[in-house]
């Protein structure tokens, strides 16, 4: 019977991060995220979670005296996005950021989701109604939006808001997306409509995911890994880690009993 691989959209390799003040938050993690799957990240507070993720859109260098080792690699190109010579700048419009709270710009609607598009120099009114549009679509929001797109983003809901955040992200054409704690913010409804949206964009792209909420990282995750003290303790099946973990660490941690 034949066997069908998944491919690997990226690669971390023995990936360490020391932040300016040389705390250690990352210890020589290797993962990969496979193409139009969703992985979760899962850990108590301080486990390296969101330095993590942040590292695979070049976060860290806005700070400076922050350093990264090892690699993260794209496929399938093999660009290693950690690389010096390569542009920060062109890194996140390939793997775009949705962040905890929906931070939108203070502008229009419409001009928070062209902004990525501008600061790639598209000015062509016609593809950028289109691209405007196609993004509002993919993020679940247009029916929502389309008769106010010059109405100021803060006047919409909290859930929208985050959708429009994801409408921003997806502007550009991301391959892959991270979202860090997407629903922490929201009530259960918006956070419903956040995850399901989140499984629709999975046929579409690859997903990192930053969660506490263990049902979140169950139900929308295919692949589960779970950090500690800056180390990957176990990575999986998102069914193998929840029913089944290999290391009593995990267990502990799904279960609660994490003291
Ligand atoms: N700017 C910083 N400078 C120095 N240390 C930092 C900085 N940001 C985070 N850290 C430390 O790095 C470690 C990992 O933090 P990180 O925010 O990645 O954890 P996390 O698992 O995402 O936590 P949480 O679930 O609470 O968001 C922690 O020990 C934290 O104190």
């Amino acid at each position: 019977m034949a066997t069908i691989t998944t491919p690997i959209k990226a690669e971390a390799r023995d990936l360490n991060f020391f932040y300016s003040n040389g705390a250690r938050a990352l210890k020589g993690i290797s993962m990969p995220l496979y193409e139009n799957k969703i992985t979760a990240l899962i850990g108590p507070s301080g486990c390296g979670k969101s330095t993590f993720l942040r590292c695979f859109n070049r976060m860290h260098d806005l700070y400076p005296g922050n350093k990264y080792q090892g690699q993260i690699v794209m496929h399938p190109d093999n660009t290693n996005v950690l690389d010096s010579g390569v542009d920060p700048i062109e890194v996140r419009m390939r793997i775009s950021m949705v962040f905890q709270k929906p931070n939108p710009f203070p502008k229009s609607i419409y001009e928070n989701v062209a902004y990525g598009l501008r600061v790639r120099g598209e000015n062509n009114k016609r593809i950028m109604d289109d691209k405007v549009e196609e993004a509002l679509k993919g993020a679940a929001l247009w029916n929502e939006v389309k008769d106010r797109l010059h109405d100021l983003a803060f006047n919409l809901s909290g859930g929208q808001q985050q959708r429009l955040c994801i409408a921003r992200a997806l502007a550009t054409d991301p391959e892959i997306m991270l979202f860090d704690e997407p629903t922490s913010a929201l009530d259960p409804i918006a956070t419903a409509n956040i995850e399901e949206l989140m499984v629709e964009l999975r046929s579409k792209l690859t997903i990192l995911v930053v969660t506490h909420n263990m049902q979140q990282a169950a139900r929308v995750s295919d692949y589960t890994a779970y950090m500690y003290l800056g180390e990957l303790i176990e990575y999986d099946d998102t069914d193998k880690i929840f029913t089944n973990p290999g290391r009593k660490e995990t267990e502990d941690y799904i279960t609660g009993k994490f003291g």
